[in-house]
C-alpha cells in the first residue's frame, strides 16, 4: 500500500468479507436487491416496518424481526416507491459504520468481557472500564484519548486492544476504522524516520478525516525509534481543528514493555508483605510514566507526549502468577472444545518458568506460549 492512503499499513485487510459481520453484509445486499423495487403507498408504512431495523440497539435484532421487518419494509416499499436508502442507519445494518455514538450498555459490556477475560489485571481493569467508556459517551471531548499500556510480555496488553477494539467495532481489530502499526514492521529502519513520520501524519490525517472515531494501535512502543511518535503529538494536542480536521474523537492506544520493570517491582513487593494485587491501587506505580520517559528504549523517550500531559493514562499490567497461567489453561482447552483436566493445566503451567530467581512467582512469559505448550498434551 502506497504511504499517504487513508487506511494505513493495515489498509490489505478489508472488512465485511469474513465471519458474522460478512454475513449479514450478504444478507443485506440480497435483501437491498429485493428492496429496490418499485414504489407505492406511505413512508410511514416503510418506517413502521423498518422500525427494528432503525431504532437504537438495532444490531441486535433477531434474524425473524429483521425476515418480518424486511418483508414488510418489502412490501411497503412495493406501494409507495420511497427509497429505503434514505433512512439514516439503514445501510449500518448491512456494512459497517464509523460509530456515531457508542452502545448505551458499552462500560457494563466491557466490565462483564473483562472481568470474564482478563486476569490477575485489576488496574488495567479499572482504568479501561472508566476511560473508554466514558470518552466515547462524551460528544465533545477536548482532546483525543490516549492510553499507553506497560507491561512485561504475555501479560494481555495486545489481548486488551482487542477487547476495547471489539467493543467499539463488531469486526474489533479487522475493522475499517481500527488500525495497528507493529514498530518492527512498519517501521523497521532507522534511516527511513523522515519518511515515516510524513507517513504516519498522513494515514491518521486520511483515516480520521474518513472516521472521526477511528482507533490507533501502536505496538512494540519500545522498538520505535525515539522521536518518531513525536511527529503525531499535534494530533493528540487540544486542538479544535488542524487543516480542517477534529481529531480529538480518535482513541490511540500505545502498547509497550517499557515499564515492567517498575511494575515488576512494585508487584513483588505487594506479594512480600502478603497483600493482593487487587488492593493495589495506580498510586502505587505513579513512578511509571517517568521511568517511561527517562527510559532510551521506551519510545517516549524524553517525548513531548509525555512531556506535554497528553497521555490521559498509564495503564501497568502486573506480572502474571501461577494461578494466572492456570486460568489461560483452562481457557485455552475450553475454546479448544476439551473438558478441562486438571492434571493437564498443572502440567501446563508447571512447565512454564518464573521469576524472580528465588521465589519463583511472575511468569516469564505470561501467559504467551500456554497455547503452543498445550499441543503436547493434547
Ligand atoms: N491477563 C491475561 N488474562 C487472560 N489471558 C491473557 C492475559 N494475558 C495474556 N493472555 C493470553 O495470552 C495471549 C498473549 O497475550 P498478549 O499478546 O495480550 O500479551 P502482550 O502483553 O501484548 O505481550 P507482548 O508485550 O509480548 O506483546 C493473549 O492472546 C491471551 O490469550
Amino acid at each position: 500500500m502506497a504511504a499517504g492512503e487513508p487506511e494505513g499499513p493495515r489498509g490489505d485487510r478489508k472488512p465485511g468479507s469474513a465471519g458474522e459481520a460478512g454475513e449479514r453484509l450478504q444478507r443485506g445486499r440480497a435483501a437491498m436487491k429485493l428492496l429496490r423495487g418499485d414504489g407505492g403507498t406511505g413512508p410511514a408504512l416503510v418506517a413502521l416496518a423498518l422500525w427494528p431495523l432503525l431504532a437504537p440497539g438495532a444490531q441486535a435484532v433477531e434474524p425473524i424481526s429483521l425476515g418480518l421487518a424486511l418483508a414488510g419494509a418489502a412490501a411497503s416499499a412495493a406501494l409507495t416507491g420511497v427509497g429505503l436508502f434514505s433512512y439514516p442507519g439503514f445501510f449500518c445494518y448491512f456494512t459497517e459504520c464509523c460509530l456515531q455514538k457508542p452502545r448505551a450498555e458499552l462500560e457494563t459490556v466491557l466490565r462483564k468481557d473483562l472481568d470474564k477475560k482478563l486476569f490477575g489485571q485489576p488496574l488495567a481493569k479499572k482504568v479501561i472500564v472508566k476511560s473508554v467508556p466514558g470518552f466515547l459517551n462524551n460528544p465533545n471531548p477536548k482532546k483525543p484519548l490516549a492510553l499507553s499500556l506497560h507491561g512485561w510480555t504475555g501479560t494481555g496488553k495486545n489481548f486488551v486492544s482487542k477487547i476495547i477494539a471489539e467493543s467499539i467495532y463488531e469486526e474489533g481489530l479487522k475493522s475499517k476504522y481500527v488500525h495497528q502499526f507493529v514498530s518492527t514492521l512498519h517501521f523497521p529502519h532507522f534511516q527511513n524516520l523522515t519518511q515515516y513520520k510524513d507517513q504516519l501524519q498522513m494515514w491518521i490525517r486520511g483515516n480520521v478525516s474518513n472516521c472521526a472515531r477511528s482507533i490507533f494501535i501502536f505496538d512494540e512502543m519500545d522498538k520505535m525509534h525515539a522521536g518518531l511518535i513525536d511527529s503525531i503529538k499535534p494530533f493528540l494536542d487540544y486542538y479544535e481543528e488542524l487543516d480542517g480536521v477534529s481529531y480529538r474523537k480518535a482513541i490511540f492506544l500505545f502498547l509497550s514493555n517499557a515499564g515492567a520493570e517498575k511494575i515488576t517491582e512494585v508487584a513483588l513487593d505487594f506479594w512480600k508483605s502478603g497483600k493482593n494485587r487487587d488492593d493495589m491501587k495506580l498510586k502505587d506505580l505513579e513512578q511509571l510514566s517517568v521511568s517511561v520517559f527517562n527510559n532510551k528504549n521506551s519510545g517516549f523517550w524524553h517525548s513531548s507526549l509525555i512531556d506535554r500531559h497528553l497521555i490521559d493514562h498509564f495503564v501497568p499490567f502486573l506480572p502474571l502468577e501461577y494461578k494466572h497461567v492456570k486460568m489461560c489453561v483452562r481457557v485455552e482447552l475450553k475454546s479448544r472444545g476439551y473438558v478441562v483436566d486438571e492434571d493437564i493445566v498443572t502440567q501446563v503451567a508447571d512447565e512454564m518458568t518464573y521469576f524472580p530467581k528465588e521465589e519463583r512467582i511472575f511468569s516469564n512469559k505470561g501467559c504467551k506460549t500456554v497455547c503452543t505448550k498445550l499441543d503436547f498434551y493434547l
